[in-house]
């Protein structure tokens, strides 16, 4: 599905959010220039609870990322994954916290290939269940301050490391940007998820090359760019 030779498990996880991008021009105008920085995956989360709202953008996105090649996730919402899915969207996946719905069921729904993930605050406990309920990967956090969500409960970057067992991709959310992206990758976050550092400011396509260069010298590599 995406471009990246090393597929959606690794690298960059851009997230939307409603208030830095209020319109539909602004956030497929985003999204484009971050998917042409060089995206892992891409999450369009929207709590304005305007399902009209949220069909016109989710459709707008499924195509952009689909051009792409890059999987769009679904933040909350399981019957908005299988709608999209039903019209013919390719690539489309889930993001499930522990109060949008149980995790087996939206697996069942959506079948053995959708990518779903889910929120394991800073709990190993939580990642096992979600693993055993079929999450495609874990995310833990928030590691750092954020703005866009200060109130998610912090979690210690100890626990990344801790959650190498589970042989799931384990995302680091909460503050990430150029310079905590380090601490998180170093201690095992394959996937780094992002909204300010990405959406917070203009030239995001800027922003998210800058963000993939921080994470190819961690790694040694020369570019992880497209
Ligand atoms: C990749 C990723 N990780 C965590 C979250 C947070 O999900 P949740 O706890 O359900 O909170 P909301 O995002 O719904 O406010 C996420 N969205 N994505
Ligand atoms: C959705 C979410 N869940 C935990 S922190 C967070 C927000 C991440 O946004 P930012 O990258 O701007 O801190
Ligand atoms: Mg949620």
């Amino acid at each position: 599905m995406t471009t990246d030779p090393r597929g959606w498990q690794r690298g960059l996880y851009a997230i939307t959010d409603g208030v830095l991008l209020p319109d539909d021009h602004t956030l497929l105008t985003a999204c484009d220039a971050a998917l042409r920085g060089g995206l892992a995956l891409l999450q369009y989360r929207d709590k304005s609870g305007d399902d009209a709202r949220r069909w016109r953008q989710a459709t707008s996105l499924a195509s952009l990322c689909q051009d792409h090649a890059v999987p769009l996730i679904i933040n909350d919402d399981t019957a908005l994954a299988l709608r999209l899915r039903d019209a013919g969207f390719a690539g489309v996946g889930l993001h499930l916290g522990q109060r949008d719905g149980e995790l087996a069921e939206a697996r069942q729904r959506l079948g053995v290939e959708a990518l779903i993930g889910a929120t394991c605050h800073a709990r190993l406990d939580l990642a096992e269940r979600a693993k055993a309920e079929g999450a495609s990967y874990v995310a833990f956090g928030r590691f750092f301050a954020s703005r866009t969500k200060p109130e998610a409960p912090p979690a210690p970057l100890s626990l990344l490391t801790e959650a190498a067992g589970l042989g799931l991709p384990r995302v680091a959310i909460g503050g990430i940007d150029a310079h905590t992206a380090t601490a998180a990758r170093q201690a095992g976050a394959e996937l780094l998820a992002s909204v300010e550092a990405v959406f917070g400011g203009s030239d995001v396509e800027a922003r998210v090359r800058h963000l993939n260069q921080q994470l190819a010298l961690i790694e040694g590599e020369h570019d992880v760019t497209p």
